[in-house]
């Protein structure tokens, strides 16, 4: 038995990202390619050398696995990124404005964890949430509902963030639950929706296979987030990312119903059910009662792939928007930007400001 969703993803990383570098080194101003540009192609349009270049898979895995957290600080102040903000202002630059369409409505606060909340480090265990940032956090929850999506398992997160007042989604949206202290009136408390929950054998399976097999190589690191796996490459040489991606499709051809895809420095294998980030935040929506609102406003903050299917949902829905947490131009759904953690912080401590002020004036 084999895995289609390895196959067609593999090849179309392989395709993508070998034509994203071939522009980059026909065109040096351009930047490094971005894992954003891997839906953006469509396979007619390269060149045959290209399609010749990547007949061996692997090459494109490692040409996507370089790309997954890309470092382009050296373009920071090419055209290229003035362009990007121009189409994604920074929600900092713009917030007063973009704020003005919140006036009347409830807003909805959703949180990425990693790279958003947290610092992208090298040990996953030891991505830890400033308190300043913990402080901001605690402090939007007192006047906003305020959700935490993230790829982690959702007790994992919850040990990181400890705020009981907050509705947390992890493993991806696969497993969501209600605060355990009500600051909002509105919505179910005790929502808790696990929508892969039949996968769970099959990831305790999993995980047990990848453990094995990966454990000759240096550096690899596999992360159990329940109904979801990560298998880490930070650090591991880049000489043995072939390997290593080798040896996770060899476990992941026997489990058809499970895809592998990519975050920022590792493997992320989920099962294939029609359930993600977005999926996750309209559930949430329902869940407070905001399904077919008009004065609901839902704000998303992320800087992963994943998060794209949040902000897709908001562009969809013509409600609220997405902020892309990223200090480099990327393919993005998100209306709005901010580089870094940091400047998340800045901007949950200005929406505080803002609804105190209005408060204060009615
Ligand atoms: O949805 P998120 O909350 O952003 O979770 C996505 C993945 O985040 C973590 O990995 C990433 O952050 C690590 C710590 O900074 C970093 O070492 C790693 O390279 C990043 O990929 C988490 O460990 C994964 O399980 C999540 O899926």
């Amino acid at each position: 038995m084999t895995n289609p969703n390895v196959a067609v993803s593999d090849t179309q990383s392989a395709i993508a990202m070998a034509i994203t570098a071939a522009a980059a080194v026909n065109n040096s101003s351009l930047f490094s390619p971005s894992p954003y540009n891997i839906t953006l192609f469509s396979r007619n349009k390269f060149p045959k050398s290209i399609e010749a270049a990547t007949a061996g898979k692997n090459i494109g895995w490692v040409d996507a696995m370089r790309a997954s957290s890309p470092t382009r600080s050296s373009s920071e102040n090419n055209q290229e990124k003035k362009d990007w903000i121009m189409k994604h202002p920074s929600a900092l630059g713009v917030f007063e404005e973009i704020m003005s369409a919140a006036k009347m409505k409830q807003v909805v606060i959703f949180l990425d964890y990693d790279g958003t909340l947290s610092p992208i480090v090298e040990n996953p265990d030891q991505a830890y949430m400033a308190p300043e940032m913990r402080e901001a956090v605690k402090n939007v929850a007192k006047y906003f509902p305020t959700a935490i999506v993230s790829g982690r398992c959702r007790a994992k997160v919850y040990n990181f963030v400890r705020l009981s007042e907050l509705y947390y989604a992890g493993s991806h949206g696969m497993d969501i639950k209600g605060p355990s202290s009500r600051k909002h009136k509105k919505g179910n408390q005790n929502v808790l929706c696990q929508p892969a929950k039949e996968f769970l054998p099959m990831m305790t399976e999993v995980y047990e296979l990848l453990l094995e097999k990966t454990k000759g190589i240096i550096g690899a690191n596999v992360e159990n987030n329940k109904f979801c796996l990560s298998v880490h490459f930070r650090r591991v040489e880049e000489e043995s990312w072939n390997d290593l991606a080798d040896r996770v499709k060899s476990v992941l051809k026997d489990y058809p119903k499970l895809r592998l895809t990519q975050g920022r420095k590792v493997l992320e294998i989920r099962p294939t059910i029609k359930w993600d980030k977005g999926k996750a935040i309209e559930f949430l929506l329902e869940s407070l009662g905001y399904a077919n609102s008009k004065d609901v406003l839902p704000v998303y903050i992320g800087d992963d792939r994943t998060d794209e299917d949040a902000f897709k949902v908001l562009r969809e829905r013509g409600q609220g928007f997405g902020i892309l947490v990223s200090k480099v131009p990327k393919e993005t759904e998100a209306v709005y930007s901010l580089q870094e953690p940091f400047e998340v912080m800045n901007f949950l401590q200005r929406l505080v400001t803002w609804k105190r002020s209005i408060m204060r004036s009615h």
